[in-house]
């Protein structure tokens, strides 16, 4: 499975209201990147993560994928090309961790005979590669907020996608989980947006990054150009410093108010 090239012209969004919640930006992804939206509380990342899923239809511009628009698609082929995992978790929790899983298999539902033992054995996959097989049995409703998040990083995986959208994959994991999220991530040759509170994180994981504040784009490009000192100050309201960490000379973020 490969990745989709992702090019964005000119995409904005309003409420019902007519309040501009996102202001026109552009950005191009080829495919196979990782791309990490960062920006403040309410800056506007998750309206943007829903435009590129297909949840909100922008108000101007236009998404396209392999140069087709987004919009010209089925909703079949897109839930084929696109999986998200988002903040907002399903409540049917009396489904198992399996069966959740498996739902990610449905948009490639063929009827053809055979086809189980495939959806079985990419399931069997997906939950391998999050560390859930021995939770397979077990009902959704009675897992930990980060096993949980796991699972909906697993019924994504399944789904086969060629973009990934993440809405804060990281959130409730531990260290060894986000780690383990974070590689994944990188190791995925699709297409992957992602958004990410930890800036440290995202300049690890991230080919891009693109910074927002207040529902404008401040800067986009490579993570050391994008997430200076600068720019932090000015989409977070906070002192930055940047060291480099002796042994690795990785670069490190530090914030203070
Ligand atoms: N349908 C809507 N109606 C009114 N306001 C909205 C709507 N959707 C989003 N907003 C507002 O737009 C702003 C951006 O929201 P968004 O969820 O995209 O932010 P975010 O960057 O993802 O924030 P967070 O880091 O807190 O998750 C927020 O102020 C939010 O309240």
């Amino acid at each position: 499975m490969t990745g989709v090239d992702l090019f964005v012209r000119e995409v904005s969004w309003k409420t019902g209201q007519g309040k501009t919640i996102l202001h026109p930006l552009s950005f191009d992804l080829p495919a196979g990147e990782v791309l990490g939206i960062a920006g403040a509380n309410g800056a506007g990342k998750s309206t943007l993560l829903r435009l590129l899923y297909r949840f909100l239809k922008p108000k101007t511009g236009e998404i396209l994928l392999d140069g087709t628009d987004l919009w010209h698609i089925s909703a079949r082929e897109a839930a084929k090309t696109i999986a998200a995992v988002l903040q907002e978790q399903p409540t049917d929790f009396a489904l198992t961790v399996r069966e959740i899983v498996t739902l990610g298999r449905r948009p490639h539902a063929t009827g053809i005979a055979g086809a189980g033992k495939r959806d079985a054995e990419i399931v069997d996959d997906c939950l391998g590669k999050m560390d859930l097989l021995s939770y397979a049995k077990r009902a959704f409703g009675t897992l930990s907020g980060g096993e949980r998040q796991r699972v909906m990083v697993a019924r994504a995986l399944a789904q086969e996608p060629r973009l990934l959208v993440l809405d804060e994959p990281t959130n409730h994991l531990d260290i060894r989980h986000q780690l383990e999220i974070v590689e994944l991530i990188a190791d995925l040759d699709i297409t992957i947006v992602t958004s990410l509170h930890d800036l440290n994180l995202a300049s690890r994981v991230c080919d891009k990054v693109l910074l927002l504040h207040e529902g404008r784009l401040v800067a986009q490009g490579m993570p050391e150009t994008v997430l200076t000192p600068g720019n932090i100050e000015q989409a977070y309201s906070v002192q930055v410093r940047l060291e480099q960490l002796s042994a690795s000379r990785e670069r490190y973020l530090t914030f203070h108010l």
